[in-house]
């Protein structure tokens, strides 16, 4: 019997070995994995604790292209920010897939930010058909900051602007990214002639209206306070020339209910997407990522990660000739 044990890795440690060079493929494969039926994810267990404004998810998956086994539980704690803890926090559990035996125990606060960015990325490769010269970001929190990266690095946006309800936030946000980051303080303006928009808050009240939105605009919209749906204004998504597209349906048809049961139609999921040409989205439209994380993401992060240490530590104990 193997008395081998698992693996620690703590969140600077997962930190140090993400690179979005590895980690947006990865994520992009695990979408289109999933909707090639190649990934086995049911939906999420989410347990709200209303009492204190926060939620606790566990979220399992299996892909079998990557061998890649693991569930998250991750918790969403809206009041953090006042204890100097971040909102949301996880922790992945990564399994041998031919056994079950645990291998790594991973902290995944960062691989929750890093790779819900990511498949933000993928989306708006996949979903948005024009130039991508303004990108304006609501929020600047975890995730309004590593969109802002993620999306900074894998597009060269002419311009990145950032809102915040806190205007402070979004200053000291933009002081740390540098020169091509500019905040507003009005988020209409904010908005407006922006070719990629990213909500990311937990405003439980519409932040975007469609009469701001240029034709032809995408939109991640990432925020899950109480509901995974709050941050668009509901012409948005009653709006003929809007298509609605989610990371995976089943998990939609019980955490949009509330949308599909007012007759919003998702249009399928951005893996399906991916295997469409452009042409087949008019760019006229205004096209929604409803964001809602998969554990599939996370556990091929989790795969990525591991794979990063073990060569970094063959390469430590390499003979140097
Ligand atoms: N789709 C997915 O896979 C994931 C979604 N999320 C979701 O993303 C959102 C952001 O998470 P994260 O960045 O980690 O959280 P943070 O706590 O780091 O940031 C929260 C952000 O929400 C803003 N905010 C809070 N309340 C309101 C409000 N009433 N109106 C407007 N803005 C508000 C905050 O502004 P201020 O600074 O003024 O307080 C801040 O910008 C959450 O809804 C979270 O659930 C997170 C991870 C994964
Ligand atoms: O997918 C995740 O991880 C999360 N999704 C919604 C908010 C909490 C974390």
């Amino acid at each position: 019997m193997s008395s081998e044990q698992p693996l620690f890795m703590s969140d600077e440690t997962v930190k140090s070995l993400l690179k979005w060079e590895t980690l947006i493929p990865a994520v992009e494969g695990a979408m289109r994995d999933l909707s090639k039926k190649d990934v086995l994810q049911p939906p999420r267990l989410i347990l709200p604790i209303p009492s204190k404004n926060g939620a606790l998810l566990a979220m399992p998956a299996f892909s079998k292209s990557e061998s890649a086994l693991g569930c998250k539980v991750v918790t969403s704690f809206q009041n953090n920010q006042e204890k100097g803890l971040p909102s949301i926090m996880g922790t992945i559990l990564f399994m041998d897939s031919e056994t079950g035996k645990l291998k790594v125990i991973m902290e995944g606060t960062e691989i929750t930010a890093w790779r819900t960015a990511a498949a933000s990325v993928v989306a708006t490769k996949h979903l948005h058909v024009g130039e991508k010269k303004i990108l304006a970001i609501l929020g600047a929190g975890t995730q309004g900051r590593i969109h802002a990266l993620a999306m900074h690095h894998y597009f060269q946006f002419q311009e990145v602007r950032i809102w915040n309800r806190t205007e402070s936030r979004a200053k000291a946000l933009c002081n740390e990214l540098g020169s091509w980051a500019t905040h507003y303080s009005n988020k209409e303006r904010c908005v407006r002639d922006a070719d990629v928009i990213v909500t990311a808050t937990y405003s439980p009240t519409p932040i975007v209206r469609l009469s701001w939105l240029k034709p032809g605009a995408h939109i991640n919209a990432i925020g899950f306070g109480v509901k995974h749906h709050n941050e668009l204004e509901d012409e948005i998504y009653k709006s003929e020339s809007t298509v609605v597209w989610v990371d995976h349906m089943e998990a939609a048809q019980k955490e949009l209910a509330e949308l599909i049961n007012n007759g919003v139609r998702m249009r399928g999921e951005v893996g399906q997407a991916m295997t469409l040409s452009h042409a087949q989205t008019q760019s006229s439209n205004i096209t929604v990522f409803h964001s809602l994380g998969m554990a599939v993401e996370d556990v091929v992060a989790a795969k990525v990660v591991f794979e990063a240490h073990k060569e970094k530590l063959q390469a430590a104990t390499r003979p140097s000739n």
